[in-house]
């Protein structure tokens, strides 16, 4: 499945690109007044292949949730228990996520793809979980290959789920206490950068754990083989089965996940809205897999965490929002899909100069 998912991908269409740019010169405004907006609807015509692009909606939010072993190094202020009681939460309708979801009229899918509980059934829930939480990253791989491929396929088969009820936007979100170490090893491995770059503070540590926390994700690279000599060249993913290694030795369910979810959207030529530091480092995997997927997604926003900066850049991606917001859970994404629709039914809808008799700045 992950082999007919990567098969499909292509590149952004550069007619549609080159049809988008020259419409939107046409339209009843300024050329670029509408600044970085404008790049977002070039971008998504070369994703879709199509100018003006679909509409991308509805969008659909899936939140993949699952635990993480490094957590019993002290690299979180939370104990692990919270991700399952946050599961339960999203699912009553009690989050953060579910209230952004509420206003942008996006529906909310939970996937346990490694929580280190069982939870019971529930209508919102699609239970793929691969283990009871992975393995301590800096103790030796996280996952084997094999696990990581289930979780790159539990993301496909969530977005092939929600793209055949109709979704037309992607959404992915994030569950899991001790998730920002995972995120921070696997920018780290991707991007090339030292963990000291790359490794924040997550839900909130003091200096003292935080100096740790950047320890133990370089403990993870050593310990895996995964640490380059200095100066880093730019990162793995030079093969797609060195990505893969790359992914199981430092990720969490959760990104593989995420990685397989945004690789499902770029083959359906289905837009997908980056979240955080770790949907951003599920990207990284996703463009070490297939650097074309990178075309199909759109940077909701940038997390306060140093990681996503990092990743950001690495995919050349701009985020549309920059609040200094570090929750996780879609939030972020989930902000800026109104925006993406805007800029989308602005090529749809607005009149150009000829057609709205607007006379044109002289050249
Ligand atoms: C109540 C609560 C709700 C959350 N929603 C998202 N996260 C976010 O924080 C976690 C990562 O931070 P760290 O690596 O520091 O543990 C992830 O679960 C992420 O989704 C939450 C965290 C908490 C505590
Ligand atoms: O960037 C994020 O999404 C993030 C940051 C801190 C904690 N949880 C998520």
């Amino acid at each position: 499945m992950l082999a007919e998912t990567l098969a499909a991908i292509r590149p952004a269409d550069q007619r549609a690109l080159a049809e988008a740019r020259a419409h939107q010169d046409r339209l009843t405004k300024p050329r670029g007044s509408l600044g970085a907006l404008e790049d977002v609807a070039i971008r998504l015509a070369g994703a879709a292949g199509a100018c003006p692009p679909p509409m991308p909606s509805p969008a659909a939010l899936a939140i993949f949730a699952a635990d993480h072993g490094v957590h019993a190094r002290g690299v979180s202020p939370w104990p692990q228990e919270v991700t399952v009681q946050m599961v339960a939460n999203f699912l009553s309708g009690g989050a953060v996520a579910n209230a952004f979801a509420a206003q942008a009229g996006v529906p909310v899918t939970v996937v346990d793809v490694g929580v280190a509980a069982d939870l019971p059934d529930a209508p919102d829930l699609v239970k793929r979980k691969i283990a009871y939480g992975t393995a301590d990253l800096s103790r030796g791989p996280a996952m084997t290959v094999d696990q990581a491929v289930r979780a790159l396929e539990a993301g496909i088969v969530v977005a092939r789920g929600l793209v055949a009820e109709g979704a037309r936007c992607l959404i992915a979100g994030d569950m899991g206490i001790a998730n920002t170490t995972a995120s921070a090893a696997l920018v780290s491995v991707f991007t090339g950068k030292d963990p000291a770059e790359v490794t924040g503070r997550g839900t909130g540590i003091d200096d003292g754990t935080h100096e740790r926390k950047v320890a133990i994700v370089r403990e993870a690279l050593q310990v895996n083989g995964l640490m380059r000599e200095e100066p880093q060249p730019a990162a793995v993913g030079s093969s797609p089965s060195e990505a893969l290694r790359a992914l199981a030795a430092v990720g969490g369910f959760e990104h593989a996940a995420i990685a397989g979810f945004i690789l499902y959207g770029a083959a359906a030529r289905v837009p997908v809205i980056l979240d955080g530091v770790i949907a951003g480092a599920g990207a990284l995997a996703a463009a070490a897999l297939d650097p074309a997927a990178t075309d199909h997604c759109v940077a909701g926003h940038r997390s306060a965490e140093p990681g996503h900066a990092a990743a950001l850049d690495h995919l050349g991606l701009r985020p549309l929002i920059d609040l200094e917001m570090r929750l996780g859970e879609g939030t972020g994404a989930l902000l800026a899909h109104p925006m993406v629709c805007a800029v989308v039914r602005m090529m749809h809808d607005v009149a150009t100069f000829d057609a709205a008799g607007v006379t044109e700045k002289p050249v």
